[in-house]
């Protein structure tokens, strides 16, 4: 679906709402209506989300809301629950949300039912998750596995990875996780150094099961193993602790990896929305195939809402729209991912790839130039931690940063109940002093004691003052369980394909990234012979070139 004429209808009114609502400070919006933070707030699957700090009122939400309409939101939405091939450039479904699904409709794509499949897989990867954690499963020395890695990059790594962070707590009784993604030796190398290949079990996640990244990483990990064990250059047994998961088996079997040790996914599952697949075996493994369903729950649950809410009040569409609002009309080029939460840590990287990838793109579903702006550059840290380092630029730099602040309430340590009142209250503090600021006004009431001379006070002041006005969503949720995460994981793809849907973008392919990986392949042929024949590159490259090979 691209970008209709009734939807570009909808930019001179937002325009307008943008120019009424430029000069005016959220300040005054909360003292003109004491029902602003329950009216902008809203809560599903549990999940509640107050945007009633943003440059909104209701008659700029009222156009934003209409232009998800006119985009053809509601189609669109109705398209990919059923399996419409809207990845256009690939033809392919885009059914992640199947995944989660645990309900006993069919769901179809291509004509067939996707839901055996789904269910056979999700029994496997509780088979081998509950053998895995019982003992039975064994290494070929007969002992129990203690150690699993997973190898994989971009989806096939940072779902797992970042849930293995935030899970920790669930995970006491599991193998310990590893995650191996950088093709750069030193990652694997460390984490092989301090592990047993006996008690070690390695996961090769790739959808395709070509990125050479992860290839090469298998491929050494294969030789630690065959090393490690003691086996012959022809023995097999290094099978046993080698598992695939991948939508192209017929690769994995190519290199060796008998078909019970084949999880599989399919196309129609794009790399970065693929944990609920068994990409998600070693988080299964981590918590239990019944943690794992709970996180399939607390996904459906947002797929319910997103499904069956109306626009206005639909919590990834009002996310959406407010992101589109600030990209396209307040000139924001980047978002902010600030959970307070330590076990958090990873979800801005992770969530980079979700939005990115699937957002930052020119070129519409139909071929032609975009007239908006589109995807943010999506960044974060968890606080505190951010607060000291880049929070300054938020608080009073030129670029406008919208954020997401996410705060689980519950802490999971009762003997430091005190200590999370400081991170709670950190939280909050920042959603205030960006939003309120502090006007010249107060800080001259502040210092109005001091003995300053005016002119060093007439400084202070400046430097001191804080425009406020800087909007943010704030995102609260009672805990950090498997289900919560699971909303929260399908709250941002649902957020990121409504903005896609809006945009007029395929959300679901990935060429940008094509280009790198077929020069890499030709650069390193280059420099592993230096009698190949070169290709034609540009002058620095070339320099580049021969500088690497002299080194
Ligand atoms: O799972 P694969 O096929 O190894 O791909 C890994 C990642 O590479 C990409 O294709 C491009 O970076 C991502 O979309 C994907 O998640």
């Amino acid at each position: 679906m691209s970008v209709s004429l009734s939807n570009m209808s909808f930019l001179p009114l937002l325009q307008q709402d943008y120019t009424r609502l430029q000069p005016v400070h959220m300040r005054d919006l909360f003292a003109a209506d004491a029902q602003r933070v329950a009216r902008y707030s809203l809560s599903a699957a549990n999940l509640l989300l107050d945007y009633s700090k943003n440059r909104i009122d209701d008659g700029a939400l009222e156009n934003l809301f209409g232009l998800a309409e006119a985009s053809g939101l509601g189609a669109a939405r109705d398209a990919m629950f059923t399996g419409e091939a809207i990845n256009n450039t690939e033809g392919r479904a885009v059914l992640h949300t199947a995944l989660r699904y645990n309900g006993s409709d069919a769901v179809m794509a291509e004509g067939a039912d996707v839901m055996p499949g789904i269910r056979e897989q999700r029994r496997r990867v509780a088979d081998c998750a509950h053998a895995v954690r019982s003992g039975k499963l064994r290494g070929a020395s007969g002992k129990a596995i203690s150690d699993v890695i997973n190898i994989g990059i971009g989806g096939s790594d940072l779902g797992p990875a970042m849930l293995s962070q935030a899970l920790a707590p669930y995970a006491r009784t599991g193998p310990t996780l590893h995650f191996v993604s950088n093709v750069d030796p030193v990652l694997i190398s460390d984490i092989l150094t301090d592990l047993n290949p006996a008690t070690t079990l390695i996961i090769v996640a790739s959808k395709t099961f070509t990125t050479q990244e992860t290839l090469a990483n298998a491929s050494l990990a294969r030789q630690w193993l065959i090393s490690g064990l003691g086996l012959a250059a022809d023995d097999t047994a290094w099978r046993q602790h080698m598992l695939a998961v991948t939508a192209r088996p017929d690769a994995a079997k190519a290199l060796g990896y008998p078909e019970d040790q084949i999880f599989c996914f399919w196309d129609w599952v794009g790399g970065r929305y693929s944990l609920w697949s068994a990409v998600g075996l070693p988080i299964a493994m981590a918590i239990g195939p019944e943690g794992f369903d709970e996180l399939l729950a607390g996904a459906e649950e947002m797929d319910d809402h997103f499904r069956s809410a109306p626009l206005r009040e639909n919590m990834p569409v009002i996310m959406a729209v407010l992101g589109i609002w600030y990209r396209q009309f307040f000139n924001a080029q980047s978002h902010a991912v600030l959970p307070y939460s330590q076990r958090l840590a990873r979800l801005p990287a992770y969530l980079q790839q979700l939005d990115m990838e699937s957002n930052g793109k020119s070129i519409k579903k139909d071929g032609t130039a975009s007239g908006w702006a589109t995807g943010p550059v999506i960044w974060g840290e968890p606080g505190t931690n951010g607060q000291h380092a880049f929070y300054q630029l938020i608080h009073q730099g030129q670029d406008l940063i919208p954020c997401d602040f996410l705060v689980p309430t519950a802490h999971e340590a009762p003997a430091h109940a005190e200590q999370h009142q400081i991170l709670m209250a950190n939280a909050v503090a920042q959603a205030e002093a960006l939003m309120c600021g502090k006007s010249a006004q107060q800080l001259r009431v502040e210092l109005a004691k001091s003995s300053l001379p005016a002119e060093e006070l007439d400084l202070l002041v400046a430097h001191k003052t804080m425009l406020g006005n800087r909007p943010s969503n704030f995102l609260l949720m009672p805990e950090l369980s498997p289900k919560v995460l699971g909303s929260i994981v399908a709250l941002y793809e649902h957020k990121v394909f409504c903005q896609g849907v809006i945009w007029g973008l395929n959300s679901f392919d990935q060429w940008g990234v094509e280009l790198g990986k077929q020069l890499a392949s030709q650069i390193l042929s280059e420099m592993l012979d230096p009698n190949a024949r070169a290709a034609e590159h540009d002058p620095s490259t070339n320099a580049l070139l021969a500088r690497l090979r002299q080194s």
